[in-house]
């Protein structure tokens, strides 16, 4: 039986005083892939904010892996963003240490202590992301699709249910684009992760088809078809 894992009622989204989407429904079941399109500007990554508790939700009501949004206490913040895993598009490592010590660094602040269990679980995820023996690596020296890699194996490292992707292929050439597809693809069909991911890259949406929900003219509709811009 499908079980939901984001559902959001008659949400208003807000960025400041300014509506951005309209009586947002939706909703998303436990180990689905699907993928936030739309014309830049018109809302996806205020939606995935909310969804991550980095935009308040006000109006309407949403639960996201168990937690309600609406109003939520900003010390409840932590906890939601431990049960998610959220992947950007410009990856956001810390440059100044390598990749281990990225994981490390996500690890200890939501609150891992034993050290052989950290070690364990970032070769886990280094090995997850097909990325085993670049742990020692900085940052700068890791090509952008490896970047991502990172990012995604960073996204893991609490083994979230929940996947939020913000634009993960958009700094990437076509070819690392498929690869990280894949990767995301993978991490769904395997581990029964969800993962919400927004684009408007065509092209990775009609090789990798997954349902689509689309953000439009202040509104968000849900089983969308590609309409070529
Ligand atoms: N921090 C902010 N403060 C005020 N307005 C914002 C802020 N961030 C985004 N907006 C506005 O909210 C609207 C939606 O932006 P949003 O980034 O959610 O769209 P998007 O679909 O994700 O765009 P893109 O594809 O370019 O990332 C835009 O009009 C944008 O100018």
């Amino acid at each position: 039986m499908s079980e939901p894992i984001i559902e959001i009622q008659h949400a208003n989204i807000y960025q400041g005083n300014n509506l951005i989407l309209q009586d947002v429904n939706l909703t998303v079941n436990k180990g689905e892939f699907v993928y936030l399109v739309g014309k830049t500007g018109t809302g996806k990554s205020s939606l995935l904010k909310t969804l991550y508790g980095e935009l308040p939700l006000t109006e309407g009501e949403s639960t996201v892996a168990g937690f309600t949004l609406k109003k939520m206490d900003w010390r409840k913040v932590p906890f939601l963003r431990r049960n998610l895993g959220v992947v950007f598009q410009d990856f956001q490592l810390l440059t100044d240490r390598n990749v281990n010590e990225n994981l490390k660094f996500v690890l200890k602040a939501t609150g891992w202590t034993d050290a052989r269990l950290m070690d364990e679980k970032i070769q886990d995820v280094l090995e997850k992301v097909g990325l085993k023996a670049k742990g020692f690596k900085m940052p700068f020296e890791l090509s952008g699709g490896e970047q991502q890699r990172v990012d995604i194996a960073r996204a893991l490292l609490n083994s979230p249910k929940l996947i939020l992707a913000d634009e993960p292929t958009g700094n990437l050439d076509p070819e690392t684009s498929d690869e990280i597809m894949n990767l995301l693809f993978h991490i769904s069909r395997d581990f029964n992760t969800t993962i919400l991911m927004a684009t408007h890259d065509y092209i990775v949406v009609q090789k990798f088809p997954a349902r689509m929900i689309r953000t439009e003219r202040g509104r968000v509709i849900d089983n969308a078809t590609i309409t070529i811009e």
